[in-house]
């Protein structure tokens, strides 16, 4: 029996609700596995706990996740009651830096079952390597004259390190895919930091002569998810360009309620984190309508993470077989809960197990 130890932080609004309900699939899968299970320890560490602690998580909060396996977050932030700024970089930004989740990785394709709003969309599978240790979100800054004519100042941050690193796992990726590599810039319009990015990208194309690339302004690379995403493979982004990308995504889609994401410490020296690419949608939270996908594809990230792709795939195929049933929430303009959708989908996973699959006793 392999035991995987997860530590588990729902967070604010609809992740303490879509949590629950991917934890339920993964259950499902591991007892259909047999040779796997999942031991969850919860954290019920947020705005609410920074409400009645003036901390997001406690003190020796990073070296406690560092015991664990993994880490499948929900979503942080309660902007009516705690600022933006505060709750993110206390808890989520907190973890991908000090546990060195250097790379996000979002997918965006078209699944079976999904209507994307775009006018005629051709079939796409995208993935997004975002940097996630630097960039627009390097803490380097400050604000001063806070009693006058104030001002801030803040300061992107780009080494040959981290951006090399993020572009060669990109490439990496794309090896085992379709072979392309879109590197999303801005080097026409910001000085220094994006043609030292065109830099080291070119620098780092030179060691993958198999694969393709190409280079695009982050202005128009929006424009192109919307109208010819079928076109791209991997684009690798800058912290905030594959922030804004992935939400994107998420729209093409068909929802940002179905994206997911994997923070990834690629080494492995500390956990990884699991967690979709939505927030905590405080203008549905607490009413069991969000939409729980978006969670169930992360823990299949979660899976392929720990080598059992063969299990993100039924897991995959369920979230798709559910939706081709037409059991969708609101945001996919279906009539269905949280828990109708899963499970329905804990169905599916039954079913695809059952349909010959044979996923027992593997390890
Ligand atoms: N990784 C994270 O934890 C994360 C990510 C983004 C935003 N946030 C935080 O979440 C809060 C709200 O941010 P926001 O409104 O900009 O983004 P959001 O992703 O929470 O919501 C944007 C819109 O998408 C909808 N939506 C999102 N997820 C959905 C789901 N699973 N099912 C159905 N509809 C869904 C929401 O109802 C809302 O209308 C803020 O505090 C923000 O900082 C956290
Ligand atoms: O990284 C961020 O800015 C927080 C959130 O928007 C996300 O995409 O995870
Ligand atoms: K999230
Ligand atoms: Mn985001």
């Amino acid at each position: 029996m392999n035991l995987y130890s997860i530590a588990v932080i729902p967070g604010d609004g609809i992740g303490i609700e879509v949590v629950p309900a991917a934890i339920q699939v993964l259950d499902t899968v591991a007892e259909i596995h047999g040779g796997i299970r999942f031991d969850w320890t919860h954290f019920p560490w947020g705005c609410e706990y920074y409400l009645q602690h003036g901390t997001m998580m406690p003190q020796d909060g990073i070296d406690t996740l560092k015991s664990f396996d993994q880490i499948f977050l929900g979503a942080v932030g309660m902007p009516g009651l705690v600022p933006d700024h505060v709750s993110l970089s206390g808890l989520l930004l907190k973890i991908r830096r000090e546990l060195e989740q250097t790379i996000n990785v979002r997918p965006a394709k078209l699944l079976h079952g999904m209507k994307s709003p775009l006018a005629a969309p051709q079939d796409f599978d995208i993935l997004v390597v975002r940097e996630n240790s630097e960039g627009e979100y390097a803490e380097v800054g400050g604000r001063v004259h806070r009693n006058g004519e104030e001002m801030a100042i803040q300061s992107a941050v780009f080494t040959r390190k981290a951006s090399e690193r993020a572009m060669r796992y990109a490439f990496t990726l794309a090896a085992k895919r379709r072979g392309h590599v879109t590197s999303a810039t801005k080097s026409n319009g910001i000085a220094y930091s994006m043609p030292f990015w065109d830099d080291v990208f070119r620098a780092v194309s030179q060691s993958y002569p198999d694969i393709q690339t190409a280079s695009n302004h982050i202005d128009a690379l929006a424009a192109f998810f919307v109208m010819k995403p079928h076109l791209l493979d991997v684009v690798v982004a800058s912290n905030l360009f594959g922030d804004i990308l992935t939400d994107l995504g998420g729209a093409i889609m068909g929802s940002i309620g179905i994206a997911p994401a994997a923070n990834l410490n690629v080494e492995r020296t500390y956990p990884s984190m699991f967690e979709p690419v939505h927030g905590s949608a405080p203008d549905i939270a607490g009413k069991g309508i969000a939409n729980p996908l978006g969670q169930i594809w992360t823990s299949k990230l979660m899976l392929d993470f720990l080598g059992h792709e063969d299990l993100g795939e039924i897991v995959l195929g369920a979230m798709e077989d559910t939706l081709v049933d037409n059991v969708k929430t609101a945001d996919l303009g279906g009539t269905s809960n949280l828990k109708e959708v899963t499970e329905r989908v804990i169905e599916h996973v039954k079913l695809r197990a059952e349909k010959g699959v044979s996923i027992t006793n593997r390890l």
